[in-house]
């Protein structure tokens, strides 16, 4: 289903989330691998896949958009639905973040989704992404990243989104925003998440050099709070969930609503100003050459 141009995307998504779903499934309930009663069904979407376990109040989300879970218009709506599902369930206290696909945790945006597109596609697409961090940068609920794979720009904000982030010791699994290395620039509200978390003097020589951090490094810089082997971080994840959840809602949610407002609100501010920047920086010609030549490279290494 073609999607209607020049309407929000967030208004719509609150209106009728479900038309923006294009061939997806969202809302089908199956019983889990072994389960036997609600706590053990899960739900989600085609791309994302929840896990709830209604007696712990936690559930596990999985991205599921095959080869590398690039960040498509359909996965950023399905992961706002199923988070905003989930918020909307008072069973629910947290949500482990995580990758269903093997050695990726999220190879961050889709580039095809902004490469050779025209500029409504380009606007839709961004309006989708800035929905995206708003949910999760200001989600009520605890989020951990249990990070299994790379974690690259797009991927790396999903992660620095969440509350805590455990990463698997594997030195193929760098994260950080590279962005300067695909000859793009990142926006405002992806630089202030990074300061937030590293700080403005890390951040400044991450960010300008581009930097993809190994698991050692990216502890020491703050990017992550725990680097375990990586069959543990699952467990580990469900350690510091249990850690967070300790700490009464409305207290917690408050604080985390009192460090986060203003870095989020900023963007509230400037959204379709925010958005036209994007369009209007991604749909110059030169900018077009580099992310065609940046994609043309990642499908060669391949070979
Ligand atoms: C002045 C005003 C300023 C305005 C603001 C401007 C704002 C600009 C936008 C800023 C935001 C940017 C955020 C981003 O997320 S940019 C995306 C950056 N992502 C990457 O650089 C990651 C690229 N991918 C990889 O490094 C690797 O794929 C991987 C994740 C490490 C996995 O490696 P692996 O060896 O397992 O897999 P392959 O490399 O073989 O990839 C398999 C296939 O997937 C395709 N692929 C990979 N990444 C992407 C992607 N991000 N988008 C689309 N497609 C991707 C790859 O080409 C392979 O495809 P093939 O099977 O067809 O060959």
């Amino acid at each position: 289903m073609a999607l209607a141009s020049g309407v929000r995307f967030a208004e719509r998504a609150l209106l009728r989330p479900w038309a923006l779903l294009r061939g997806t499934t969202l809302g089908r309930t199956e019983p889990a691998a072994g389960g036997g009663g609600d706590g053990a069904r899960r739900f989600g979407s085609q791309r994302v896949l929840v896990e709830p376990d209604a007696a712990s109040g936690v559930a596990v989300m999985k991205l599921r958009n095959p080869p590398v879970n690039a960040l498509s218009l359909e996965l950023l709506t399905e992961l706002v639905i199923s988070l905003e599902k989930l918020e909307n369930d008072k069973t629910f206290r947290g949500v482990i973040l995580t990758s269903d696909c093997p050695r990726v945790f999220c190879a961050g945006l889709d580039l095809t989704e902004i490469c050779g597109r025209n500029p409504a596609h380009c606007a839709e697409y961004w309006k989708a992404m800035q929905e995206l961090w708003l949910r999760t940068y200001l989600s009520s609920l605890v989020l951990v990243a249990a990070i299994n794979g790379a974690c690259p720009a797009g991927g790396c904000i999903i992660a620095l989104s969440c509350d805590c982030r455990v990463l698997a010791d594997n030195p193929k699994y760098r994260i950080g925003l590279n962005e300067t290395l695909l000859g793009i620039i990142a926006p405002f509200w992806l630089k202030d998440t990074y300061v937030n978390t590293i700080g403005h003097r890390a951040s400044e020589q991450a960010l300008q050099l581009g930097s993809l951090f190994p698991p050692a490094e990216a502890l020491q810089v703050g990017l992550v709070d725990q680097v375990v082997p990586e069959d543990q971080v699952q467990s580990t994840a469900l350690s510091e969930m249990a850690r967070w959840l300790a700490v009464p809602d409305h207290a917690r949610q408050l604080t985390k609503n009192m460090m986060r407002k203003a870095t989020a609100d900023r963007l509230l501010r400037q959204r379709d100003a925010d958005t036209q920047n994007f369009v209007s920086f991604v749909c110059r010609d030169s900018i077009q050459k580099s992310l065609q030549a940046y994609l043309e490279k990642l499908r060669q290494r391949k070979g």
